[in-house]
């Protein structure tokens, strides 16, 4: 690094420095010639910095893509499994209606429901998460966001979606369906359908809800309205619709590649 001459005059942003307050390098010559310890990569602060960046990411992918419904299911349901059908037929009924379907990117229903935005001609989009295992995002994601921090993926699965329309699934799926129903009922998202497809699959958890939640008293009679159950997907979607749109009707215009982010 070549020092700097005392007599020189150093100008940086509104500083004027002369002397002994000359610098001995550049800024850029900091950034470049110096890698220093790692040990700041696994703290906090950096780790705050990286998650406003999912954000920053986020947001700017997803601000275009008009209305749009978020879509779970099992990572695990094989693609001859019957349900994998309905979470194609689920897909394409969402895209005839004018709405982008995201799901988690993954395998199973996720990508069923992919599939089925794809052929039906929509916005097929796809919010990845980073998992100890690999899988990737699935080969009908048109739009692919991976993200590192599931909160921040969650996010933007109700930030830019109308509402829900869960399908069967495990841990995963009931995360977050119960994570929606907890900000609508808190009224932190207001208009936000969630519907379950699968009336054998789900019965017996709304059930549980109705003789072991209300019964107890720690849910509310109008809290189990909250859910909608039905086995066809344009009922679904018909549900979704019927609520109303945060941002106005679905155009099939506000489809498709988002603009360059500036
Ligand atoms: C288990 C396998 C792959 C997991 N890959 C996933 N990719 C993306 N999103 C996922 C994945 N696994 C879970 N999710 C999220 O949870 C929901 C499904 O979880 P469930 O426990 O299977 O119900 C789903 O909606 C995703 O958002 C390979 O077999």
């Amino acid at each position: 690094m070549k020092p700097r001459s005392p007599e020189n005059v150093y100008h940086r942003g509104p500083l004027t420095l002369r002397g002994a307050q000359v610098p001995r390098s550049t800024t850029d010559q900091r950034l470049l010639d110096d890698r220093g310890r790692t040990d700041w990569v696994h703290t906090d602060p950096w780790r705050v910095l990286r998650i406003q960046s999912e954000f920053v990411e986020g947001f700017g992918g997803l601000a275009e893509i008009g209305p749009a419904i978020s879509v779970f299911g099992s990572a695990r349901t094989p693609r001859d499994n019957p349900t994998y059908e309905i979470g194609v037929r689920l897909g394409a009924a969402i895209a005839r209606a004018g709405y982008g379907v995201i799901t988690g990117g993954g395998p199973g229903l996720m990508e069923a429901a992919n599939k089925g935005a794809v052929e039906a001609g929509g916005t097929s989009i796809g919010l990845g998460i980073e998992l100890p295992f690999e899988t990737g995002l699935n080969e009908y994601v048109e739009l692919g966001i991976n993200f590192r921090y599931f909160f921040v993926r969650k996010t933007m699965f109700v930030k830019y979606a109308e509402g829900f329309i869960v399908l069967p699934g495990g841990f995963g799926t009931l995360d977050e369906l119960f994570e929606a129903i907890t900000l609508v009922q808190t009224g932190k998202v207001t208009s936000f359908p969630i519907v379950l497809i699968g009336v054998d699959y789900w019965s017996g958890l709304l059930d549980w809800l109705r003789e072991q939640a209300l019964a107890s008293g720690t849910i509310s009679p109008e809290d189990l309205n909250l859910l909608h159950l039905t086995d066809d997907p344009d009922e679904a979607v018909a549900i979704v619709a019927a609520a109303g749109s945060r941002w106005g009707p679905p155009a099939a215009e506000h489809h498709g590649t988002p603009e360059a982010q500036s």
